[in-house]
């Protein structure tokens, strides 16, 4: 059942308490109470996702972060490699997580991330043999919502058909979305058509994107898997209820043990009305943490485990002296490269126009079909930089191997200003470029030892050669693809810094520019079982102690090909795997 007041829990002990109705965290709750003898809570600090419409209705998730109640409202440090800018860095704060505010992008990146994964972890369970088992389980691909043909935009055998997750190609065509297509026929071997991204073995290429997009609404990981298992007796799932720390009670197997879970009801995200009282809750097995990659290594952190000298500082009793914990934070970059256009078929006018949005939505409410029921793009590409680059010369290749991408080509038909303002004339084209493999790694700490307070997040964005180079090299990338003929009598120029031509001024715009991919891992990465570095060990318990494993986006070592929602429902699938092998 669903709470909102801890005096409501009927119990004060669970098999299984997990922290975070996110996208893993929901996975791991539906999955394990499948086993009614099992007893689960899961706790959660944001609000319910039931009746926020901007979270229904595909194209109005944008507006759900930054800066609302439905976000963590995060910001990084002062970033040196950017300007000393700091950015909004959004974290969804609701059940759902991530998946409940994120653009819905669904993919899984390249089977060598998986088997870089089984590689540095020596656990050959995450290869991309054994990871891919779980898409079935998890995907079940409908039809988009405008019904239209898409043979030829994706391979079936790539997906599951029964799972869990309604996916879909988009169902909103664009005016551009043609021109995309020609672009990859035109220019050919640079941005080479590619059916189906989905299959782990041949991402590179631009194509169609899927979304977790069904009936023309979003499916989140609180749509799925949690609906699916909320009536079940044996779990219960309780809302703004966030986890202060986890106890340590006593040693098991010579291992300080964490069966307790201390929470308290959540001020709110944009308050500073003082909390209450905190409340208490036992794991007789296990604490699973699966509150994302930046509260997981906070958490650990308020409770002890982390690096000596930073806890030191903050008075926190050190339990656990571990200093991987909160580091090797990795997310990809975002560089939102905006093209002014001729004519008004873009998107920008629906935009700022109210009477248009309302019309949309009309059309909405009735059938689920329009421009509301997709995303934000219709496109993707996972590209490399040419082999005879010259950063090569100084820099080993840091892309998970030969068939993965150093950097993702987004195509928006408007002007893509995520947290910023849009100007108000005009029509625009967005090829954005991420950077997938970025070779900088930042760091979470704690700003204070009070759990409510934001801790500081340092992506540490674009502090190596390999990372300026590869963004310059995309911005030159992007131009390349739409000096294509397909949008000779479309586009009208490059806006802004992106117009430069020399590699000073592009490295400029670069800088000025660059945001987050919003996409970090890494915070408490997965390593060898008995190795001196990492915070995981390969069956995602928590080294140097008993009672406690991570499963969400932080335990990924390096950043998959992939936006996370698709890597992190696979690991979560898996994890689950190795709750049950345990059980
Ligand atoms: C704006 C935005 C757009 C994105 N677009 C895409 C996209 O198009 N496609 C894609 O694949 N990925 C996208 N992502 C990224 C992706 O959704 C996330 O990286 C991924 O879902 C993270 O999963 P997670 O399980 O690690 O954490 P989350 O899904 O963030 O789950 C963590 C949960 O724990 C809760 N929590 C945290 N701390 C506590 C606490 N102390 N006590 C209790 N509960 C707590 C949080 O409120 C949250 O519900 C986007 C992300 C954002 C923010």
């Amino acid at each position: 059942a669903l709470y909102h007041d801890p005096s409501q829990l009927p119990r004060s002990a669970y098999d299984y308490v997990i922290v975070g109705a996110g996208n893993a965290g929901n996975v791991i709750a539906s999955r394990l109470t499948e086993n009614p003898r099992t007893t689960v809570l899961v706790l959660e600090a944001g609000v319910s996702n039931e009746g926020v419409i901007a979270s229904i209705v595909p194209f109005l998730g944008p507006s759900l972060a930054p800066n609302t109640p439905y976000d963590w409202n995060f910001t990084t440090t002062a970033q040196a490699g950017i300007n000393n800018r700091s950015l909004s860095y959004p974290r969804g704060r609701m059940l759902g997580g991530c998946t409940s505010v994120n653009y819905m992008a669904h993919m899984y990146g390249s089977s060598e991330d998986y088997d870089r994964i089984a590689a540095v972890t020596g656990d050959p369970g995450w290869k991309w043999e054994n990871v891919k088992k779980n898409i079935g389980k998890h995907e079940r691909i409908v039809p988009p919502s405008d019904g239209h043909n898409t043979t030829g935009q994706y391979i079936p055998a790539n997906h599951g058909t029964d799972g869990i997750l309604p996916v879909s190609l988009p169902g909103n065509a664009q005016a551009i979305d043609p021109r995309v297509i020609a672009t990859t026929k035109d220019l050919a071997e640079e941005f080479p058509f590619n059916e189906d991204m989905g299959g782990g073995e041949n991402i590179l290429g631009v194509g169609w994107a899927q979304f977790s997009i069904g009936g023309g609404m979003r499916s989140s990981s609180a749509t799925t898997y949690l609906t699916a298992a909320l009536n079940r007796p044996n779990l219960d799932v309780i809302i703004n209820a966030q986890v202060t720390k986890l106890l340590h009670n006593g040693t098991v197997g010579g291992l300080p043990s964490f069966h307790t879970v201390q929470f308290s009801r959540s001020p709110g995200a944009n308050t500073t009305a003082p909390p209450v009282a905190p409340s208490v809750v036992s794991a007789t097995k296990e604490i699973v943490l699966s509150a994302g990659a930046i509260n997981t290594p906070q958490i650990l952190q308020l409770s002890g485990i982390g690096p000596r000298a930073d806890l030191e500082a903050l008075h926190i009793p050190v339990v656990v002296d571990n200093p991987s914990v909160g580091r090797n934070l990795s997310d990809h970059v975002l560089l939102a490269n905006i093209f002014s256009v001729k004519g008004n078929d873009s998107l920008d006018d629906l935009l700022r126009d109210p009477a248009l949005l309302s019309a949309a939505l009309t059309q909405w409410n009735s059938n689920h079909t329009g421009v509301m029921s997709g995303s934000v793009g219709n496109h993707v590409g996972f590209l490399r930089l040419p082999s005879n680059s010259t950063i090569f010369h100084i820099t080993p290749d840091p892309s998970a191997g030969p068939k993965s991408s150093h950097w993702e080509l987004f195509v928006a038909d408007f002007f893509l200003s995520i947290g910023g303002t849009p100007p108000t004339t005009g029509s625009y084209l967005t090829l954005a470029s991420f950077l997938i493999s970025p070779t900088s790694r930042g760091s979470l700490k704690l700003a204070s030892s009070d759990p409510f307070a934001k801790p500081l997040i340092d992506p540490n964005f674009l502090t190596t050669a390999f990372d300026i180079f590869a963004l310059r090299e995309t911005a030159k990338a992007v131009k390349r693809f739409a000096a294509s003929a397909a949008w000779a009598d479309y586009i009208v120029g490059p806006v802004g810094g992106l117009a430069s031509t020399t590699d000073s001024d592009i490295e400029t715009y670069v800088r000025e520019q660059a945001s987050t991919g919003l996409h970090p891992v890494g915070t408490a990465s997965m390593s060898p079982k008995g190795a001196c570095w990492g915070v995981v060990d390969p069956d995602l318990k928590v080294k140097g102690v008993e009672g406690v494993r991570v499963v969400d986006a932080s335990v990924f070592p390096f950043v998959p090909n992939a936006h996370l929602q698709g890597p992190t429902y696979l690991l979560a699938e898996r994890a689950a795997q190795l709750f049950k092998n345990d059980m």
